[in-house]
């Protein structure tokens, strides 16, 4: 498959699994009387080497995609309305998180631009910037690229733990801040997280947010990634993300980071027992890539 070609291919793996591509009316927050906790659709995402490895030893960056999927990543940026990572990708990648023009092409702009019902003449979408930080003292705000983000300053998720003196700087420079539930269900065991599924239904109640993207990194994924009821939601529903898009890159890393990696008694016990699972697997071939589509069962 062709460079040029990649953006399409995307568009239609993609546009009919995931909600509100087109039309896309500008999000509006819903009113103070409907503030009841509804979940955006949250689509997860990440490239693995062939040996499931997504970063390097010491969570050194990595790249794995070649150029037609890092296009498919990018045509998916374009169908989301906002994009999640968690701190430690702040500090190991600085990520910018927007969808880039020269990663589509001219071609692959006009197609996103189509399939998302908006003129030629319209720029490009790139959706909000979301971090997750527990106690606001990691966000490198006088460095991080995402402060200059197109779309605006990012969103910051946070539990009760935050420090109030890094709450006025952030918001004094436009940085949004929403304390959420805390969770214990997270990787770091006993430590109060940032309760994800409280944070989605808050940035649905408070900025009108649809559809997230979550790109990362290990931790944030792996929490996703394990089967947790609502701590929002009386039915006791499972909370986990409706669509996954995993590229897997044929290439061996040998050692480094993976995303689930099991601690205390789950590691004995290991197999897939407390993980989601996958529903609707579709495959595709991105240039030398390999990319995995799949719903989850809500069961
Ligand atoms: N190949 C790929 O596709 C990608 C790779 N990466 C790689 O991943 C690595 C970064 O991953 P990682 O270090 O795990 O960092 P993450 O980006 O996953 O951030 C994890 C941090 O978020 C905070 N946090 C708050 N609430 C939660 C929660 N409920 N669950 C999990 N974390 C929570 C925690 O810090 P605190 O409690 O202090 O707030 C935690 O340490 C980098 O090496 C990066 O290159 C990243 C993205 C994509
Ligand atoms: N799809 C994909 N493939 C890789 O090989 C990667 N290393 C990543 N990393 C993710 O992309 C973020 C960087 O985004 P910007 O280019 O700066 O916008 C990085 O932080 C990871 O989330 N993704």
């Amino acid at each position: 498959m062709n460079s040029p070609h990649a953006p399409h291919a995307a568009i239609a793996l993609l546009a009919h699994r995931i909600p509100f591509v087109s039309p896309n009316p500008i999000p509006s927050p819903p009113s103070q009387e409907s503030l009841n906790p509804t979940l955006p659709f949250v689509t997860v995402t990440y490239a693995q080497s062939l040996d499931g490895f997504i970063a390097l030893p010491d969570r050194r960056p990595l790249t794995i995609s070649c150029s037609e999927s890092f296009a498919m990543t990018h045509v998916m940026r374009t169908m989301h309305d906002a994009i999640l990572v968690g701190v430690g990708t702040v500090l190991g990648d600085d990520p910018r998180l927007t969808s880039r023009e020269d990663i589509l092409g001219v071609e692959g702009v006009a197609a996103v631009k189509r399939a998302r019902g908006e003129p030629d003449g319209a720029g490009l979408h790139h959706p909000r910037p979301v971090v997750v930080d527990s106690t606001l003292t990691k966000f490198p705000y006088q460095t991080s690229r995402l402060m200059g983000h197109p779309r605006g300053k990012p969103i910051v998720l946070t539990t009760t733990r935050y420090s109030q003196e890094r709450r006025t700087t952030l918001e004094s420079l436009g940085v949004e801040v929403v304390v959420c539930a805390d969770s214990r269900d997270g990787a770091d065991g006993d430590t109060a997280q940032v309760d994800l599924s409280d944070g989605f239904c808050k940035l649905h109640a408070h900025f009108g947010i649809r559809t997230i993207m979550v790109e990362g990194g290990a931790r944030i994924i792996g929490s996703l990634l394990r089967r947790r009821k609502s701590s929002t939601d009386k039915s006791e529903q499972l909370v986990a993300p409706q669509l996954v898009v995993v590229t897997v890159a044929p290439t061996f890393v040998g050692n480094g980071v993976k995303v689930i990696e099991l601690t205390g008694e789950s590691k004995v016990v290991g197999g897939s027992e407390g993980l989601v699972q996958l529903a609707d697997v579709e495959y595709r071939q991105f240039g030398r890539d390999m990319v995995v589509v799949a719903g989850v069962k809500m069961s």
